[in-house]
């Protein structure tokens, strides 16, 4: 609700007797001055064109405006409540003399229609304000006679799907038409300049269940912006009309995009991704289809590691695993610049592939508020990796620095596996907000635009929010075709961007995780999960890949017809690293895992704590 002035100014009411009782002590607000300019001099000037006899009311220093009382009786109660601005906060109570209170109340009752909503008493009343409608534009940014599937089939809209609710007492179908409006082509008033071309670029609400706030739009193709350079689109024009202006409008309670449809020949104008996961399995030999888990890790502890302690981590995961990323915000601090980081990076993945004859991957942050310094940061990288090139993707946190970053790396590294990290999108995705997008949508936005995998979550498995529905976002990133909460979306070829599962995972949790997904063909990284295992990073790593190896025996019937819980304790049985897993992460062990301990012979004590790191040893 929009703070009102917390100056309370009583005009024409205040001669009408209307005394004011706020929450203080004083019975009587006094009237601003006749001296004082009146915040609404036109409702003050046709009160005096009136005329009639003046009336003087009781009270401290109540100076009237001159308005004559009868003259004052005349005017709509609601002129005169007009010049009432209550703090929104204060539940002011209006109490006028008793022989004028029927007759106000019954003009209060008759609500204005159109009208500034004048205050109005009620006793213990939640709403103390006379209903007040958006301007109506129904007639024009509204048509529920529209069918989806014939919209659909024209392709000439991008249909969006919210969740609005109006703010109390407002119209749904006014209010839906008017956040169009605003999403479109109009405004909060009709404009003389319109004409029927505008017109013919309205967005306009075709379907709404005000029960349930659903509210679905329809926006012309044309509406949205195109680049110069190459006619393509671009996403921040479908928020910033989508999802911009009507984040904010008064008539609007919340409202945020649950799911939006691309027609086929919008969405060709979008980049998509250039690069995914196949080309990851490529280089870890595992072939270009169904290549399974990528097993990955952070760089922790998330800040302070200096380059040759960086370098150190990343040799002794990679003697175990396939994929290391700094963390988000792991980039170019003074303590371990890029240009001494990078360089132990490279060595020790050069090293770990002649040691392991396995490919390996870095994933290096270049976001950077300005686009020339994530080009710059990218082309170092290359030029330290050279001829490993390939096995650098480039991180890019882009909720935070938003989609003009991650197009700046998807078009000037276009062969380099674009890494989306989402940190701040629980902002607007959270379950606990009423606007914005949902996590759903904005995964979807993220293989639109191009990346070639994006952060996930762990659909309930991991520490994050989420929940096993999430698949569904799994599914919307890597096929061809899939369902959302309210449109079915074909991709048209456009390939797919990679889940990126990370969060509070580890070798425990991973079986499960794949058995709610259906496939381990994802992407992990497992922070804690790696560096956080009691025998370190390279056991780590093994346990994760482990991790998988236990599900797909299980699936695979190796155990016979037991739970998947005691199918991974059999594995684990004869595997070591898996079984530091249980060691180490006991609460999980615990809780997915029931019987472990006697399972596996374990007796010892309650818990092992990660050993401290000595890599020489580890290693
Ligand atoms: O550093 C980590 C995880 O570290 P750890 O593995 O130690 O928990 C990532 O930033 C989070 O996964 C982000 O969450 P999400 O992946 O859900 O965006
Ligand atoms: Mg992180």
């Amino acid at each position: 609700m929009a703070k009102r002035p917390s100056n309370i100014a009583l005009a024409g009411a205040a001669a009408g007797g209307l005394a004011l009782v706020g929450s203080a002590a004083d019975a009587f607000v006094a009237a601003p001055r006749a001296s004082a300019p009146s915040l609404r001099g036109t409702s003050t000037s046709q009160a005096q064109a009136a005329g009639s006899s003046s009336f003087s009311v009781p009270g401290p220093d109540m100076a009237w405006l001159g308005v004559p009382f009868k003259a004052q009786l005349s005017l709509p109660v609601e002129l005169w409540l007009q010049q009432l601005w209550l703090p929104a906060d204060q539940d002011a109570k209006l109490e006028a003399p008793s022989f004028l209170q029927p007759w106000c109340l019954s003009r209060l009752k008759a609500k204005p229609v159109g009208a500034e909503g004048p205050v109005s008493s009620r006793p213990n009343s939640k709403d103390s304000r006379v209903t007040r409608r958006a301007l109506d534009q129904s007639s024009r940014y509204a048509d529920l006679s529209l069918d989806e599937a014939t919209l659909i089939k024209n392709g000439k809209h991008v249909l969006v799907a919210y969740i609005m609710k109006p703010k109390a007492g407002y119209d749904y179908l006014a209010t839906a038409a008017h956040f169009a409006a605003e999403s479109s082509t109009g405004t909060n008033v009709n404009v003389c300049t319109t004409d029927d071309f505008t017109k013919s670029v309205d967005a306009l609400v075709y379907y709404i269940d005000p029960d349930s706030e659903e509210m679905k739009i329809a926006y012309p193709n044309l509406l949205f912006d195109r680049n110069i350079i190459d006619g393509r689109g671009m996403m921040c024009s479908f928020l910033t009309l989508s999802i911009g202006n009507n984040q904010g409008m008064g008539d609007v309670e919340y409202g945020k995009i649950y799911d939006f449809y691309l027609p086929p020949a919008f969405l060709r104008l979008y980049d998509g991704p250039a690069v995914n996961v196949e080309d990851m399995w490529r280089i870890l030999g595992k072939g270009t289809s169904n290549g399974g888990l990528v097993v990955g890790t952070i760089i922790k502890p998330k800040l302070g590691l200096q380059p040759k302690p960086f370098g150190e981590a990343c040799y002794a995961f990679w003697q175990g695993g396939d994929f290391i990323k700094n963390d988000e915000p792991q980039g170019n601090q003074v303590f371990c610049q890029m240009n001494e980081v990078i360089p132990e990076v490279v060595k020790a993945m050069r090293a770990c592939i002649k040691e392991t004859g396995v490919g390996k991957l870095f994933s290096a942050n270049i976001t950077a508020d300005d686009p020339n310094e994530m080009i710059a940061r990218g082309k170092y990288c290359m030029s330290q990796f050279g001829p490993l090139s390939e096995n650098c993707a480039f991180l890019v946190d882009g909720y935070v620095a938003g989609g003009t970053a991650v197009t700046c790396a998807r078009r000037n590294f276009p062969k380099q596996f674009l890494h989306y990290h989402r940190a701040g999108h629980g902002s607007v995705t959270s379950p606990q907000t009423q606007r914005g997008y949902t996590a759903f949508v904005h995964t979807k936005i993220s293989r639109v635009i191009g990346a070639s995998g994006i952060h996930t979550g762990t659909m309930s498995f991991g520490k994050m929010e989420g929940d096993a529905s999430d698949k569904n976002i799994a599914f919307m990133l890597q096929d061809d075709e899939a369902d959302g909460p309210y449109y079915h979306q074909e991709w048209e070829g456009m390939k797919q961007t990679t889940p990126i599962i990370s969060g509070g995972m580890n070798a425990l949790r991973l079986p499960a995780f794949f058995e709610n997904l259906g496939h381990s063909n994802v992407i992990l990284t497992a922070g804690g999960g790696s560096f956080g295992h009691k025998d370190g990073p390279k056991p780590g790593a093994i346990s994760c890949r482990q991790g998988e190896e236990a599900w797909k025996a299980w699936k695979a019937g190796q155990y016979g017809n037991i739970s998947l819980s005691d199918g991974v304790i059999e594995f684990a049985k004869t595997h070591e690293e898996i079984k530091g897993a249980f060691l180490t992460f006991q609460k999980d062990a615990d809780q997915i895992y029931p019987g472990w301990k006697e399972k596996l012979g374990y007796t010892g004590e309650s818990s092992v704590q990660a050993a401290s790191f000595d890599w020489a040893k580890k290693a």
